[in-house]
């Protein structure tokens, strides 16, 4: 397997080996024929493939029930690579992805199908020159068959003379506390902690990545990371689309589930927990856990729920076909966070999410608290974001003395946008970065079992409000499709201390002629 070049300022436990899989590598996609498989993970194996990460000689092996034939899976398999007919080097690469790939149908009960799969896995193996061999199990499956498919594959499909197994799996785990618990102790029977590697693919976002170093290698940021100089934090996620189709799926499970309790979540921990004492996964993730541990159960108060409307030409959720007629299920939620530790007592974090909005968008807000007045009077609040996506950036929103014989301050910025900074480097899908970990046997960027059952227990009172479990339903507030979310919005966050700067804000260049 290609290793990566050693850096300067390499982060040292980055660079640690675990159990690396170098060689007589098999990757089976269980679900190969869904819209997960096709859209991410084979995708993300074409493009380790193409730069050399997989391990040496691997295979490809798709599961699913859908009856269908080498070509039309291969066919599958690429339709979301980019850049395909242009560039001979990736017409290449695709071939010989092609041909390390194969499909095999079967359903999931069944113990015999998985002695069927079984059996083509030793047949490639049988010519792979080692007998060590290993294999890795990915899970793009509803959770409804993760139970059987794990017991199958543990049955019927388990190396046990040597090599190593694992089991990638995808969100979500469970709807709440109890059944997130159901399903960990079922699955446990099967599988241990150590070969289970549970993904929530933020994790694998190279600007979530980025806010361990951003905090922890700079003496700067590490300085005013507290309640002394922060008055409140927004994690925002904003999609410029609706259900569309999925409208089935999302409604049993609702935004919160969707996006808040585990994406934005996992950002509130690397952002707040505390230095580990080093980048092993277990370090992180105890801090991870800890800091969690801190955060009673949401409030009803510090929540606001919306729905879409029609608008702007486009669909509300209720016309959405695969969506149950007066669904009060919340496509926004805008939830605050109060993290009870004596770094952060008293800073509001709001988590925000929303579907059918204005634009895509996903970033961490960070504003400062007012300046000591005196010689500046209404001068506007520092701001850090950190933009997670798209166009990767960072960059600090700060006052400027006023360039010329003025004695006047002016909001700026100090800007980080990766695009301009790093132009030779390309940014990884975060499928890509979560399957190398898997590979490499690196935990750091999956969920452990106790940070799920910490998010479960700050979220479940409020889901089982919102599922009406204690009486009726709240309703959520409209919103249009297009829109930037329930007009309630400015106020929620207000009320949490947000203030927008008085001075109209140009980004990123001022236009000094104006003053
Ligand atoms: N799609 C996405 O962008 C994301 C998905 N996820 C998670 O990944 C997993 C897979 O998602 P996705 O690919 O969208 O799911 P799909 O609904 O596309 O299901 C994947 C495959 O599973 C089989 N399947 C579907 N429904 C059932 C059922 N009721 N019983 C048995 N088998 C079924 C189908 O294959 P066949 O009939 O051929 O066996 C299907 O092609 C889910 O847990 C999802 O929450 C997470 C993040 C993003
Ligand atoms: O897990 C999910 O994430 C996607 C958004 O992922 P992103 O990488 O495009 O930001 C979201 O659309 C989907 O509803 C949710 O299940």
């Amino acid at each position: 397997m290609t290793r990566a070049r050693s850096l300067s300022g390499t982060i040292p436990s980055m660079e640690t080996s675990h159990d690396e899989l170098k060689d007589n590598t098999i990757i089976i996609v269980l679900g190969a024929s869904g819209d997960l498989a096709k859209k991410k993970t084979l995708p993300a194996l074409f493009g380790l493939y193409r730069q050399k990460f997989l391990p040496r000689d691997v295979k490809i092996v798709g599961y699913a029930r859908t009856k269908m034939d080498r070509d039309e899976f291969h066919k599958r398999a690429t339709s979301y690579i980019k850049n395909h007919d242009d560039d001979p080097e990736v017409a290449t690469a695709i071939q010989e992805f092609k041909d390390l790939s194969t499909y095999v149908s079967g359903s999931y009960e069944d113990g015999a199908a998985f002695d069927e799969l079984n059996r083509h896995l030793e047949e490639i193996e049988a010519r792979y020159q080692s007998k060590e061999c290993n294999r890795i199990f990915y899970f793009a499956l509803p959770p409804s068959v993760f139970v059987p498919v794990a017991k199958n594959l543990k049955e019927h499909c388990y190396i046990s003379k040597g090599g190593v197994n694992r089991v990638i799996i995808e969100k979500p785990f469970g709807k709440d506390l109890d059944s997130a618990r159901d399903l960990l102790s079922s699955l446990k029977q099967y599988w241990s902690e150590d070969e289970t590697f549970r993904i929530d693919h933020y994790l694998g976002k190279e600007m979530v990545k980025n806010l361990l170093v951003l905090r922890f290698a700079n003496v700067a940021m590490g300085a005013a990371w507290d309640k002394n100089s922060i008055s409140n934090v927004q994690i925002t996620f904003k999609e410029p689309f609706g259900t569309e189709g999925r409208g089935g799926y999302f409604d049993e499970f609702g935004i919160i589930r969707d996006v808040l309790q585990n994406h934005l979540l996992q950002v509130l921990s690397i952002l707040t927990m505390e230095r580990p004492v080093s980048f092993s996964a277990e370090d992180i993730r105890d801090e991870k856990v800890k800091v969690l541990r801190c955060i009673p159960p949401i409030e009803r108060s510090d929540t606001l729920l919306g729905q879409y409307v029609a608008a702007n030409g486009k669909p509300g959720y209720l016309d959405d076909d695969t969506v149950p007629p007066n669904s009060v299920c919340p496509t926004y939620a805008a939830t605050t966070l109060w993290i009870h530790n004596p770094r952060w007592e008293g800073v509001p974090f709001i988590l925000k999410a929303g579907k059918a909005l204005n634009e895509a968008k996903v970033e961490v807000r960070i504003q400062f608290k007012d300046v000591t007045q005196g010689i500046f009077k209404d001068i506007a609040r520092n701001e850090l974001v950190i933009r997670i996506q798209p166009s990767e950036a960072v960059y600090l929103k700060l006052n400027a003395k006023t360039p010329g014989l003025y004695t006047r301050a002016i909001p700026t910025e100090m800007d980080l946008t990766y695009k301009r900074r790093f132009t030779e480097s390309r940014i990884p899908e975060a499928y890509e970065a979560l399957i190398l970990d898997a590979l490499k046997g690196d935990h750091s960027n999956f969920v452990r079992h106790d940070e799920l059952d910490v998010a479960w227990k700050i979220f479940t009172p409020i889901l089982h409000w919102i599922d009406g479990l204690n009486g009726q339903r709240p309703r959520p507030v409209n919103y249009p499709y297009g829109s930037r979310g329930p007009k309630e919005l400015e106020a929620f966050i207000t009320k949490y201390g947000y203030k927008r700067s008085g001075e109209a804000y140009n980004w990123p260049t001022t236009n000094l002629a104006s003053l």
